[in-house]
Parts: C-alpha cells; sequence; structure tokens
C-alpha cells in the first residue's frame, strides 16, 4: 500500500501488560500513509508498539491492522514489506556496510543481482559511498543510523518504521537525517513511521502527528492542522536604515498592530484586508516589499499550551 491510500496501521484498544508496566493502555489509532510522527516521553510505549506491529511481540489485548494485515496471524508477511530500523545498535562490528545490507536484502528474498543493485542505490541515497565498504565496527554514529536506514529500506517495503533514528546524534547529523526521512517517503514512496522523544523534531518531517504517552493516545492530527497559522505575517521591507520602523509606524497608523522582529515587523492579520494594507503601506513609503511570511505555532508551543508536554 502506497501513501494514498488510506491507514498503513490501525490499532483498537492495542494494549500490552508486561510483569509490571502496562506499556500500551488500550490504544486506538490510525496511522495514514506519508510521513507520521509518532511522538512520546522515553518510556511512553513508541518501541513497544513498533514490536507489537512487527509481529515480533504479542500484544495482551486489542487488535491492530498493519497494512490491512494482523501482526498475531501474519507476522512474517508484515515483515516482507515492512521495513524496521531498530532504536539501539544492532550492527556487526565487523562486516562492511554493502556485505550487510546486500545480505539483508538477499533475507528479504531478493535474487543476488536485484539484491546488490538495490545496496547500491539505497547505500548511495542515505550517503554511505566511500566506506561502504569499511567495517561498521569504525562507524560513527551518524554512519551507523544510516546503514541501519539502508537495511530498513532495501528490500523497498511498502512501510518502513524508523524507531528514534536521531538518537545520539549532533543537530548537523540530526538534520541530515531529518533530510533523509523525507527523501524516503518522497523520492521511494515508502511510507514512513518515525518515534521520538523530542516534540519539535518532526515538525518539518512528518505529515501527521500521533502523541502517546503512558501508552495512550494523547493526540493524532496532520502537522499542518497541528501548527496552524497564528494569524501573524513576518514582514522584510527593502529600503534606507530605518525603513523598517518607519513602515511599523505607518502601519500602526493605518491602524494595524505591528511590532518590530529583529529587522524585520511582525503584523497581525486580524481582517482580510490587512494584507493589503501591509503592501499599500510598502509602496505608499517607496519600499520594496522582499517576504511577508505567515508565522505558525511550533508543535513546543502546542503542547506547551494544552500542558500536554510533560
Ligand atoms: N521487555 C520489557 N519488559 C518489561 N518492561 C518493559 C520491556 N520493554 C519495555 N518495558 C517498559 O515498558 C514501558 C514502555 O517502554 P518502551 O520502550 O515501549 O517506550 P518508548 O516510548 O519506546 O521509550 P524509549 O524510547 O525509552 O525506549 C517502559 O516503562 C519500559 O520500561
Amino acid at each position: 500500500m502506497r501513501p494514498d491510500q488510506g491507514f498503513v496501521v490501525e490499532t483498537d484498544r492495542l494494549t500490552k501488560q508486561y510483569p509490571s508496566v502496562r506499556a500500551l493502555d488500550e490504544l486506538s489509532l490510525r496511522i495514514p500513509g506519508g510521513v507520521t510522527g509518532i511522538v512520546g516521553v522515553n518510556g511512553a510505549g513508541k518501541s513497544t508498539l513498533i514490536k507489537v506491529l512487527l509481529g515480533l511481540l504479542p500484544s495482551t489485548s486489542g487488535s491492530a491492522r498493519v497494512l490491512g494485515l494482523d501482526p498475531a496471524t501474519h507476522g512474517a508477511q508484515i515483515r516482507a514489506v515492512v521495513g524496521y530500523m531498530p532504536e539501539h545498535d544492532c550492527l556487526p562490528g565487523d562486516v562492511s556496510a554493502a556485505d550487510f545490507v546486500m545480505h539483508m536484502a538477499m533475507m528479504s528474498g531478493l535474487p543476488r543481482t536485484a539484491a546488490r543493485e538495490r545496496t547500491s542505490e539505497v547505500l548511495r541515497h542515505v550517503g554511505l559511498d566511500e566506506e561502504r565498504h569499511r567495517a561498521m565496527g569504525g562507524y560513527s554514529t551518524g554512519m551507523k543510523q544510516r546503514a541501519k536506514l539502508a537495511q530498513a529500506i532495501v528490500h523497498d517495503p511498502s512501510l518502513v518504521f524508523l524507531d528514534e533514528p536521531t538518537n545520539g546524534l549532533d543537530p548537523r547529523a540530526r538534520d541530515d537525517m531529518l533530510d533523509l526521512i523525507s527523501r524516503v517517503g518522497s523520492d521511494f514512496g515508502i511510507s514512513v513511521a518515525v518515534t521520538s522523544h523530542l516534540l519539535g523534531e518532526l515538525e518539518r518531517t512528518a505529515d501527521h502527528i500521533v502523541v502517546i504517552d503512558g501508552g495512550r493516545l494523547l493526540r493524532s492530527s496532520s502537522t499542518a492542522e497541528l501548527t496552524h497559522t497564528t494569524g501573524t505575517v513576518l514582514v522584510e521591507v527593502l529600503g534606507p536604515s530605518g525603513s523598517d520602523r518607519r513602515y511599523g509606524q505607518a502601519l500602526i497608523e493605518r491602524g494595524l498592530q505591528a511590532w518590530p522582529s529583529g529587522d524585520k515587523i511582525q503584523v497581525r492579520i486580524d481582517r482580510p484586508e490587512a494584507l493589503d494594507v501591509v503592501r499599500d503601506v510598502a509602496v505608499d513609503l517607496g519600499l520594496g516589499l522582499v517576504r511577508v511570511q505567515e508565522i505558525h505555532h511550533t508543535l513546543e508551543e502546542v503542547f506547551h499550551r494544552e500542558g500536554a508536554a510533560r
């Protein structure tokens, strides 16, 4: 099932009771095609959910469907069409990424030639080129995460579960990984369910966000819906020094709420004509209008405001 063909995952009152912890507590959710972020603090139940959905761990009660298949009875079929990047380091240190990914491709049933071609393609995609013939034990965390991502998509799955793929990465490597994840969705057309304990992290990457807490569903909606516009625009004008201040003042004189934000001006769009005023005032003052950009709430703001982020 490709993105936009309905839900790739559905659960109904899914529960997983460990001896002393209820990791999933009647969790009912639906994950659409595309890139979905599964967000929750450490211990929220994200990894348990993935393992149950892959049929690696039996649930205690409730039901689930992954690409229409029941993990309780069709785990092997699910794992044939779904990729999995586990959270923890699971790579053999004395094997090269090229050999490991090729091995995983053949384990998934690809014939040798197809496996070799596909291995080169995914390793190129994740940016492991020169290093792919070196033993993975000597890789940086970022390179290991890329190798883990490559093995998860080498068999061209319809859906891939990525468990905390940015864990342990520095900010730059994290941004690179998030870009890669977006491209897994767009270039390969693979639906992605990616977990993170950082609320703000998946904002740019995920089309849809599911928030779980204590094994329960806290929120599920499109990212756009969550980070809806604040009703404010950021305006950048071009002109002689002090133009931004003159422009802001002129907007206020025309009855708008405007305030400085660095060398730009924020303007509240409280009525449809406000955008016309933004344009007209720039023209009247002989200033160039470089940019008018909507300001959105961040996910952090949404959850702090709702008191949901703990
Ligand atoms: N095999 C297990 N046996 C007993 N309890 C477990 C087991 N695995 C996880 N738990 C507990 O279940 C709860 C959910 O854990 P889980 O790993 O699913 O959460 P998570 O959201 O993925 O967090 P993290 O990112 O820290 O792994 C936690 O309280 C954890 O301690």
